[in-house]
Order: structure tokens, then C-alpha cells, then sequence
């Protein structure tokens, strides 16, 4: 675990004595736009051209992050236009590293750089930027023509996916509708802070009260997400939008990691009936199961922080991802 420093690569776990034992997430730096060929303005120096073939994601299949876009890619029929490849589930001195293992084979997405036959994720930074200072994280959307990072922000990507292609693919699904888009907004703020981001902040926090600051609100809004699914099958109605997508992939590591990873213990997703029933209808929507790999899941989060588990023993459970 580290980052990068002018190019320079620092072995270094995250600083939370500056933050009263608080985990902060730093903002991703590569801020650039994929867009459809009628929006495509060349004189915009953010604008890169959706086109077939040209653009690699990098993912950690452990990520939620990365998840998102790998959904995205599913969603809107991506897969033979966007290549996709994954790094190693331990994530250690170096970073994300690129390196092949046996037991670690993914059926769908392949080990990896095979763009540029890289060891560790952050040549991708350097080569992009040779000065780039930040963390180096997961996903990472590449350019291909241009050998340059188009965005590493999770949020912006799937958002990307969503529209930029939709004349090349004919999928014109819209999963953050111009009506909805308040609404999707507002619940992805929630869901951001005390959810995706709350079970970081539960887990890396260095003190009891960074701890409880965080949980108590990922609770409340667990709750409150319960309540909700009482009366309608995903969180802004019937139908299915970017919100729910955000959520499932906290959701799946949710029992097997972050209850006890994170110590999110208060409840888990299986002792809610709502979210447990929720769950499980976005794992059997069509080609997402393909893209939840737990073994990468749990081995990269047991084995990888080695100060919130030592012994790097990776539990066996649990025996259920949700009731069925
Ligand atoms: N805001 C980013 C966050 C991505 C992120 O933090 N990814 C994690 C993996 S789950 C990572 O690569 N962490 C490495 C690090 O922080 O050094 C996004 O949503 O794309």
C-alpha cells in the first residue's frame, strides 16, 4: 500500500493522525470525459471520442469501485468494445500489482497488463503522467490512441458507459433518467458518505470515536434503505437506475467482509428482509453474477490490510451471500 510522489513510488499505509484517527478519501485526479461522436467537441482538451476498441479498463475485481464499471460495461453491452483486464487481489508494498496466479483465474476478465506488460498499476500512472503525485487506485479507464489515463473517478466512468456509446451498441437503457436525476443525486450523496465510503471510514478509522462516527450513520441509513424497499423493488421506484448499482456493490462484500473485515456488526444484510430480497434481485439480473468474484473479494481485503488483520487468515464463511 502506498503512493506516488512526483512520479516516485512511497511504500506507506493511510495517515490518519493528521484527521483525529479519521479515514479521508483523497479525489481522484484524471477527470477527463468519454463522449458520443454528436457531442464531441475536438477542441476540448477533456473530450475523448467513444470508439470501438480504443479504450482498457483496468479493475481490481475486489473493488466496489471498479465493480461499478465493470457492471456499466455489462449493462450497456460493452464487453467487445471496451477490453478489460484485473490486477492481483493483494494489494501490498507495491501497490496493485499485475501478477498471475493459478488460483486466482477469473473466467471473464483476464490477469494482468496486456497493454503494456507492466508490473504494478502505478506504471500506468507514470506513464500517463511521469510527475503524478496521489494514491494509485482502481478503476482506471485507458486510452489506447492517445497512451494516456481518460479518468480514474468510478462515478464519472459508469456515467460515461451510460451514454457515450448508445449509437454504437443500439442499448439505450438510460440508467440516470432526466426525471430521476434529483432523485438519484440526493440517494447517491447518502449512500456515498455513509455507505460505499461509511464502511472505509468504519474499518480504516485509528480511534473509537472516528470508529462510531462512522458506523452509527451506516446503520441508520441501512435502515432507512429497509424501509424504503418495503414498498417498491429498487430505491427510486421499479426501476432500476444508477443508485441501485452504487449500493449492490457494497452490498455483496457487505456480509462477507465488512461486518467483520470492517466490524460493521450491528445487523447484516441477511437479518434485513428487504435489502436481503433486494440483493438478491440485482445479483440475478442478467450477466451481473459473472462479475462478483469472492474469492478476489475476500482474499484482496483479509489478506491485504495487514493492520486490521495480522494474521492475514482469510475466514471461510459466510455460506450465504443472501437468503433465497
Ligand atoms: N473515487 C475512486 C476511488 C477508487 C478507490 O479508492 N479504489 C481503491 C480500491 S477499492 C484503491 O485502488 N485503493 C488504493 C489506494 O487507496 O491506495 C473511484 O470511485 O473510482
Amino acid at each position: 500500500m502506498g503512493l506516488l510522489v512526483e512520479g516516485k513510488w512511497h511504500d506507506q499505509w493511510y495517515d490518519t493522525k493528521a484527521t483525529n484517527g479519521k479515514f479521508v478519501r483523497s479525489q481522484s485526479q484524471f477527470r477527463n470525459w468519454l463522449v458520443a461522436p454528436q457531442d464531441y467537441d475536438e477542441n476540448n482538451p477533456h473530450h475523448f471520442l467513444a470508439e470501438s476498441g480504443r479504450y482498457h479498463l483496468y479493475v481490481s475485481l475486489a473493488c466496489p469501485w471498479a465493480h461499478r464499471t465493470l457492471i456499466f460495461r455489462q449493462l450497456k453491452n460493452l464487453t467487445e468494445h471496451i477490453s478489460v483486464s484485473c490486477v492481483h487481489p493483494h494489494m501490498l508494498e507495491n501497490g496493485w500489482e499485475f501478477k498471475h496466479e493459478e488460483r486466482f483465474i477469473d473466467s471473464q476478465v483476464e490477469s494482468g497488463d496486456p497493454l503494456h506488460n507492466f508490473d504494478f498499476a502505478y506504471q500506468i500512472y507514470t506513464k500517463a503522467d511521469p510527475e503524478y503525485s496521489g494514491r494509485v487506485t482502481v478503476p482506471i479507464l485507458w486510452d489506447k490512441k492517445t497512451n494516456t489515463i481518460v479518468s480514474n473517478e468510478s462515478a464519472e466512468i459508469i456515467r460515461m458507459f451510460n451514454m457515450a456509446f448508445n449509437e454504437l451498441t443500439g442499448n439505450t437503457i438510460d440508467f440516470y433518467p432526466d426525471h430521476l436525476k434529483d432523485d438519484i443525486d440526493t440517494i447517491n450523496d447518502r449512500i456515498y458518505d455513509t455507505v460505499n465510503n461509511g464502511v472505509y471510514k468504519s474499518g480504516f478509522a485509528t480511534t473509537q470515536d472516528a470508529y462510531e462516527e462512522a458506523v452509527k450513520p451506516l446503520f441508520d441509513t441501512l435502515d432507512f434503505l429497509e424501509t424504503t424497499l418495503d414498498s417498491q423493488r429498487y430505491l427510486l421506484g421499479d426501476q432500476q437506475t444508477e443508485a441501485d448499482w452504487r449500493l449492490f456493490t457494497t452490498l455483496i462484500r457487505f456480509d462477507p467482509v465488512y461486518f467483520g473485515h470492517f466490524k460493521c456488526n450491528l445487523k447484516r444484510i441477511l437479518d434485513y428482509p428487504n435489502l436481503n430480497a433486494y440483493l438478491k434481485r440485482l445479483y440475478t439480473t442478467e450477466n451481473i453474477a459473472e462479475t462478483v468474484n469472492m474469492n478476489h473479494i475476500k482474499q484482496h481485503y483479509y489478506y491485504s490490510h495487514d493492520t486490521i488483520n495480522p494474521t492475514r487468515i482469510v475466514p471461510n464463511g459466510p455460506n450465504e451471500l443472501f437468503r433465497t
